[in-house]
């Protein structure tokens, strides 16, 4: 009796992101459909051939998307937003004119996928009639058997949590509609010759998920099972561990996928105290799907042991603990990285080969000591001086000698108000100016050696100047230098950070064709040299107005990055707290008055169960405050997030103790003001008054009446006027023209609220 492995998707865009260049191209136009159909073919069919050479069992199919599987989703059931509705449901134009927009209707909404950095996009119920479309996974399942002979494993996206992540008033309604629709795709793909079908229900691990959701996923899946034959059904779940066990486990499935990775410990707890039934397979996720380091595989053998004390062999599958899209392709060409790093790092297709020595062992066709040779690289890493630096241990003795207490808000307002006499409505803007073509191959002739040191930083210091004389010429009252210098936010602070890695190929899919490369931390984080004065400090001696300085922030650098681990999180992360904390201390000490510290990632990094969120937020406050609370009272501490649902989080965000928040807004405006009216904020606050996703110009009007809507709860004395977010993936001019209103805007209102504040 062997045991058996599987895969639960894999990513995307390719080892050198091919992928993203075929999206791309198709979008201008460079190539026809079918050129962009075969190419995408071969992309696809070659993930397929590189899963089986690699030794893995079950091969996920569907899991190939050209922008995300949740759209993918929803178009399978016809659920199109309401204004795409009159378009082709089964073209590639109609399929991204809602990924992307078209010329006349905005895109769908995008939000992150639980708890990481990919962003889905959120389905519109509408007055949805759910009906099947195309059966695209039966296409694909097809495919794979006829080109490579591959029986693979359809996934698909569950009922349950797609409906959890639309919006819409008629879940129920669309749910129970839905439910025939997938009994026809699982029948048709059971027809054609699955033999297993992995059915992804997340939302089982949320604080969301009570009893009444798992009464109505045993009505559902009853009838799912009842109505479906001839094939296995696996419900998988992930990130978490699923607090209804035993709800969970006896669901009528053939197969029960659980993360043994992410759940601090749980699902193995329930295992052995309530068991697993009989007459069910055991999906177990084993190895780490979202990290980058290699598994200790003698660790993971005892987990497996454990697990075989209350599962048959024969009743086990081993696999990754998620999806493999959170994590680059392979490490295998990152030859750039110290060699103790490099070996001590699994990407995807490492990953797959951990999987696949770990169930040659169970099968009897792998020594131990193959496994010891594995883990014996990683172990290297542990112990090097690499890893490990004393001026970083002797600071970490001392934590909490690093202040993290200012004086009193309301004093320092006093104070800052006297430095920098600003304007009523302080116009301002996030930080980032448009990362044009431009830019970005001056940096690559730089990273080539075609272009020198001196020769790059003159050109970064002729954008900052163009850009502080469009700013002045804007009339914009406070400053930023624009982060030409800068590839991405996190990306930057990583590359400068002792013990922090980039790595040359290791990109992430973010959202469709837009990709990160998460920083890999592997050691001890010490900042050696300032990172941002050099550009801030030439940036503000071109100007009698005050320039931001601009950082991320220790929460973003760590949510954002591949992190070490061999120490708690937190640990990590007030590490990066002491490495912003001296930055910050080196612009102020450069004549820097306004520091801004972005926290982006603060709100995604909460914890998927609620029970964790007060040492989580905890954590995160007191990192955000020693990174920022050295700095003299009349300096200005900014900082800013992006995306909404900040309603759960308000008294942090107020606990961070920043001089002046901004929070984008612009599509959720309404809600935001509300949790504002019911907790008095009382420092400087800028709600984003327009959208920076969208190429499209703001009207005065629309600009001056969210300006006002916010006025109505918040004290003019303390609301800034600023975009949504960073303007870096905007166009020159569209970037002037919008600001130009805004300006414009928030003088029109000042005037109006200079008058009614002087009668
Ligand atoms: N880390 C992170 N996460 C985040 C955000 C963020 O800003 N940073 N913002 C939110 C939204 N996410 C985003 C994620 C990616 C991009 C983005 O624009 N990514 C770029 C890559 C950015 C980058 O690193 N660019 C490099 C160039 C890398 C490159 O492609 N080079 C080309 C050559 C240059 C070119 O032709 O562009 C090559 O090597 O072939 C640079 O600026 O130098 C992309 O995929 O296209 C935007 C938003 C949420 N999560
Ligand atoms: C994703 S938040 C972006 C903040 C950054 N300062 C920028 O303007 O791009
Ligand atoms: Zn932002």
């Amino acid at each position: 009796m062997t045991i058996n492995n599987s895969n639960l998707g894999y990513p995307r865009i390719g080892e050198k992101r091919e992928w993203k260049k075929t999206l791309e191209s198709f979008w201008k136009g460079d190539i026809t459909e079918q050129q962009f159909e075969e190419q995408m073919k071969q992309i696809r069919l070659s993930h397929l051939q590189k899963q089986r050479d690699k030794g893995i069992d079950l091969i996920p199919i569907g899991d190939f998307s050209y922008y995300d599987h949740i759209l993918d989703t929803a178009v399978l059931f016809g659920l199109l937003p309401e204004r795409f509705r009159k378009q082709d449901a089964n073209s590639l134009q109609t399929y991204f004119d809602i990924a992307r927009g078209s010329r006349d209707q905005v895109a769908a909404e995008m939000t992150k996928w639980f708890n990481t950095n990919y962003h889905y996009l959120v389905p519109e119920l509408g007055q949805a009639e759910p009906r099947l479309t195309k059966n695209r996974l039966l296409h694909l399942f097809l495919e794979a058997k006829e080109e490579l002979g591959i029986n693979g494993k359809p996934v698909l996206v569950g009922p349950l949590t797609l409906v959890a992540l639309s919006k819409g008033e008629n879940k129920d309604q669309v749910l129970q509609k839905l439910i025939p629709l997938y009994v026809q795709v699982l029948q048709e793909l059971a027809d054609a010759g699955a033999e297993w079908i992995q059915i992804d229900e997340p939302v089982f691990v949320t604080s969301d998920a009570d009893d009444a959701l798992f009464l109505k996923a045993k009505e559902i899946y009853g009838t799912i099972k009842r109505e479906t034959v001839n094939t296995k059904l696996l419900i998988q779940t992930y990130f978490e561990s699923v607090e209804q066990y035993d709800h969970l486990v006896s669901l009528p499935v053939d197969g029960i996928g659980l993360d043994f990775v992410y759940d601090s410990g749980i699902s193995l707890q329930k295992l052995q105290t309530e068991g697993f039934p009989k007459d069910k397979v055991l999906a177990a996720g084993v190895i780490d799907g979202r990290n980058v380091w290699k598994a200790s595989l003698q660790k993971t053998v005892k987990l497996v042991n454990t697990i075989l004390e209350a599962v048959d062999r024969d009743r086990l599958i081993l696999q990754p603990s998620c999806s493999l899209i959170h994590v680059p392709v392979t490490a295998e060409n990152e030859n750039q990285l110290d060699p103790l790093v490099k070996d001590a790092l699994s990407f995807a297709d490492e990953k797959l080969e951990e999987l696949s020595l770990l169930t040659k062992f169970f099968n009897f066709e792998a020594e131990e000591g193959a496994l010891k040779e594995y883990d014996s690289s990683a172990d290297q890493l542990s112990s090097s001086k690499l890893r490990n630096q004393s001026a970083v241990h002797d600071a970490m003795k001392q934590l909490d000698s690093f202040s993290t207490v200012r004086l009193e808000a309301g004093l320092r307002r006093k104070l800052q108000n006297k430095r920098f006499s600003l304007p009523l409505l302080p116009t301002t803007t996030i930080g980032s100016f448009p990362q044009t073509k431009e830019v970005r191959a001056q940096r690559l002739k730089w990273k080539k050696g075609e272009l020198s040191e001196q020769q790059y930083t003159a050109y970064i210091e002729e954008e900052i100047k163009k850009w502080i004389e469009i700013q002045e010429s804007l009339e914009l009252d406070v400053l930023v230098h624009g982060e030409f210098e800068r590839t991405d936010m996190v990306e930057f602070f990583g590359d400068k950070l002792t013990g922090i890695a980039i790595t040359t190929f290791g990109w992430v899919q973010s959202y469709g064709s837009r990709c990160v490369r998460p920083p890999v931390i592997y050691g001890d984080v010490l900042l050696e040299e300032p990172m941002t004065v050099k550009e801030t400090v030439f940036a503000q001696s071109l100007s009698e107005k005050p320039v931001k300085g601009m950082l991320t922030g220790p929460v973003t650098i760590l949510n954002w990055s591949f992190v070490r681990n061999d120490l708690p999180k937190s640990t990590v992360l007030h590490q990066l707290s002491l490495s912003i904390r001296k930055e910050v201390e080196a612009l102020e000490q450069a004549g820097i008055a306004m520091i801004q510290v972005d926290e982006p990632a603060l709100r995604e990094g909460l914890p998927l169960k609620s029970e964790k969120w007060n040492d989580y937020l905890a954590d995160a406050v007191t990192a955000f405050k020693r990174s920022t609370a050295s700095v003299q009272p009349d300096t200005q501490i900014h900082t800013h997030m992006c995306y909404s649902n900040f309603e759960d989080i308000t008294q942090a965000i107020d606990a961070l103790d920043a001089d002046v928040i901004s929070i984008e807004t612009s599509r959720s405006h309404g809600e935001l003001i509300h949790s504002f009216e019911e907790y008095s904020y009382e420092k400087g606050i800028g709600l984003g008054v327009y959208d920076i996703h969208s190429p499209r110009i703001p009207t005065e009007d629309e600009l001056v009446k969210n300006i006002e809507r916010a006025l109505q709860v918040l004290d003019p004395e303390l609301f800034w006027v600023n975009p949504d977010c960073g303007l870096k993936t905007r166009g020159v001019s569209e970037t002037v023209e919008a600001l130009k209103v805004m300006v414009a805007a928030a003088k029109f209102c000042r005037e109006k609220a200079r008058q009614e504040t002087s009668v």
